[in-house]
Parts: C-alpha cells; sequence; structure tokens
C-alpha cells in the first residue's frame, strides 16, 4: 500500500513538474524561464530498468525532543518528489515518534549518541545527499555532532544542504561549509539575517536583496545561497535568480522544511544529469533552486 502510495505520488509529481514547466510563464525573467528549461532536463524519466535507489538516496540529520515535525516533513518530500529512500538521523527519543508517522522512512536513533559520526559516517556511501538542520535544535552536544558529520560528508564529497538550525551552528562556524561548492544553504529572514551579520563585515542596503543574497554566498567561499521569502533569491556569488512564482498565502510552520527536503533530491539529480544536461549553465545544484519553491506547495497536498 505505502509503496504504492509513493509511487503513484512520484508520478503525479514528476507529470506536475513537466506541466509545470512547459505551462506556466515564470513571472520574471527570460533568464527565469531558460533555466526552468534546463531544470526540466534534471528530471529522471520513469522506467523499468531502474533498481532501488538510483534516483535518490536521501539523508536528513535533524530531529530532537522538542521538534519532530521538521524533519518528517524534510524527508517524507524527499520521496513525494522522487526519492527513492530517505533516511533521518535523530536522537534516541525523537526516533519513535518519527518512525511512528510514516512506515516510508528509515529512521536512525544516533544523533546524541556518543559514536554519532561514526554511525552517519557509516551510511555516507549510500547517501546521494544529506540534508542538514530541519528539527535540530540548538544542543551543544547535537551541535558537535553535526560538526563531525560535516566534516565527514564534506571528506567524500556528498552534496549537503543546511536549513534551520543548521545555518545556527554555520552562523557560529563559517569555517565548516566556507568554499564547499556542493553546498547549499536555505536561511529564512532570521536565518539570513543572522548569518549576514557573521559573515559580512559592511553592512549591505537591506532592500537589495539580490546584492545581499550575491555578497553572502561570495563572503561564504561561493556556496550557493537561497533566500526565502516572499520571492526567492539564490546566487552563487556570482549569478543572481529570483523564483517570484505564486505559491500559498499562508505562512505556516514546515514550509521551509519542504524545500529542504524537496532540494536534497533535486540536487542529486542535477549533478547526476551533468552539465551536458545543463548547458553546462553555472554550478548544477545552484540550477536547481528556482525549482522547490515552486514544487513545495504542491507537495503539501502529498504530505
Ligand atoms: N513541526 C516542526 O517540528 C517544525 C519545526 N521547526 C524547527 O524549529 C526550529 C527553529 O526554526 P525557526 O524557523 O523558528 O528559526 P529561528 O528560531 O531562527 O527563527 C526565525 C525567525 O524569523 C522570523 N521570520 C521568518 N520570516 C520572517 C520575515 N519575513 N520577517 C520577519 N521575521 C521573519 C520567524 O518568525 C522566526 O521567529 C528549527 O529546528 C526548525 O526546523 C520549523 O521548521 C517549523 C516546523
Ligand atoms: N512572504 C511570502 N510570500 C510568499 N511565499 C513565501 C513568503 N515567505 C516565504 N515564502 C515561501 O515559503 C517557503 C518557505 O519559506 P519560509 O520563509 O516559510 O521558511 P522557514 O521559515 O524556514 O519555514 P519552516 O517553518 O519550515 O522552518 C519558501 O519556498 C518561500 O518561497
Ligand atoms: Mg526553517
Amino acid at each position: 500500500m505505502a509503496v504504492g502510495r509513493v509511487w503513484v505520488a512520484a508520478r503525479v509529481c514528476r507529470r506536475v513538474l513537466r506541466r509545470a514547466f512547459s505551462l506556466h510563464k515564470p513571472h520574471s525573467i527570460t533568464e527565469m524561464e531558460n533555466t526552468l528549461q534546463l531544470v526540466r532536463n534534471i528530471i529522471p524519466p520513469l522506467t523499468t530498468k531502474k533498481h532501488k535507489g538510483q534516483d535518490g538516496r536521501i539523508g536528513i540529520v535533524g530531529g530532537c525532543q522538542e521538534y519532530t515535525g521538521a524533519p518528517y516533513f524534510a524527508a517524507i518530500s524527499a520521496l513525494k518528489v522522487g526519492a527513492d529512500l530517505s533516511h533521518v538521523f535523530c536522537t534516541r527519543e525523537a526516533a519513535p515518534v518519527i518512525k511512528s508517522y510514516s512506515p516510508e522512512l528509515i529512521v536512525h536513533p544516533v544523533l546524541d549518541s556518543p559514536s554519532a559520526v561514526r554511525d552517519v559516517e557509516t551510511w555516507l556511501p549510500r547517501l546521494h545527499t544529506l540534508v542538514v538542520g530541519p528539527g535540530l535544535g540548538r544542543d551543544n552536544v547535537l551541535l558537535e555532532n553535526v560538526k563531525g558529520i560535516l566534516e565527514a560528508s564534506k571528506a567524500r564529497d556528498v552534496p549537503i544542504i543546511i536549513d534551520a538550525d543548521g545555518l545556527w551552528l554555520i552562523a557560529q562556524h563559517p569555517a565548516l561549509i566556507h568554499g564547499y561548492r556542493k553546498a547549499v544553504l536555505t536561511p529564512n529572514h532570521g536565518e539570513f539575517t543572522r548569518l549576514s551579520d557573521a559573515v559580512l563585515r559592511d553592512l549591505v542596503d537591506g532592500s537589495d536583496h539580490r546584492e545581499a543574497v550575491r555578497r553572502l554566498s561570495q563572503a561564504l567561499g561561493n556556496v550557493t545561497v537561497v533566500r526565502k521569502g516572499e520571492r526567492d533569491v539564490m546566487s552563487d556569488g556570482e549569478h543572481v535568480l529570483e523564483c517570484a512564482h505564486e505559491g500559498s498565502s499562508r505562512r505556516c510552520g514546515g514550509q521551509g522544511d519542504l524545500l529542504s527536503g524537496a532540494l536534497g533530491v533535486l540536487v542529486h539529480w542535477a549533478l547526476h544529469a551533468g552539465p551536458e544536461k545543463t548547458n553546462g549553465y553555472v554550478t548544477s545544484s545552484f540550477l536547481v533552486l528556482p525549482v522547490p519553491s515552486r514544487v513545495s506547495h504542491f507537495v503539501c497536498s502529498y504530505v
């Protein structure tokens, strides 16, 4: 039943994605239209010739006593968008709660264990992308473990999406991610301000979002930054893209979590597709960023 539901959702997702890109004109710039056509190219075709896991094995690092919803939203979004397997690495206490939300998730109760880094490292060779931060909380023991997990992931060249409390950690220790081109940071308004205060020496004109995002990305060594808001603004320190496609008018908690989980899959698809599918246009992980804000609202209806 569950597998059937995921399969149907994945098929519907992909069909909707393809239709969205061919029918709806993006609001702002021609640059965006071209980009969306390239994004369309990275969505893998559904075929009987693949084996389980090929379209995405995504790991979510987060989930503690207070927050069990955020990692669930991220992990289930990865599946609904089209990943094959979704793992959650959370605290011992959070694990039974997250497991009980969905049998589709693989839940590892390791994040507060003294062997957390080793435990996650064991899984890294089997993961395509790691999403770090949804529902992580700010407990020092957990943050120390996440530092080790980030170092291990970078050493293995695993793409990393950093969101929520993962961004809190980066604001304290920007060197953890500096210059890692396979990192994507997804700050909301508050998180963006905190990061900018931490790494930018001079104040940026707050009304010029494009320049503010470009400067933050540059200051972090050209990692990709996507600033969420009424318009999502994203930059790799050189190029800047904006997505103003209309989404939900509700501002309830969890929408950013959907986005980070969806990005986990799309970054994998983009890197896997390679530069020939994306015309070598900017870095592949940068290219996929316009998609999730268009996606997250219909993902909501499947979660
Ligand atoms: N059901 C759950 O388990 C949820 C858990 N969450 C977790 O809660 C923790 C804290 O996340 P927060 O997002 O609260 O992060 P912060 O504690 O850094 O707060 C960010 C603040 O910025 C404010 N803000 C956002 N957009 C704004 C705007 N345009 N103008 C002015 N203020 C704005 C928010 O209201 C919030 O107070 C994270 O671990 C997160 O993952 C959230 O993801 C929501 C859902
Ligand atoms: N004012 C807004 N108008 C329209 N869309 C918005 C607005 N603010 C954010 N969004 C969209 O909502 C999504 C989530 O952004 P948001 O700022 O709510 O993240 P968040 O605070 O991290 O969420 P979460 O509660 O999951 O932590 C983004 O895709 C963004 O495009
Ligand atoms: Mg958030």
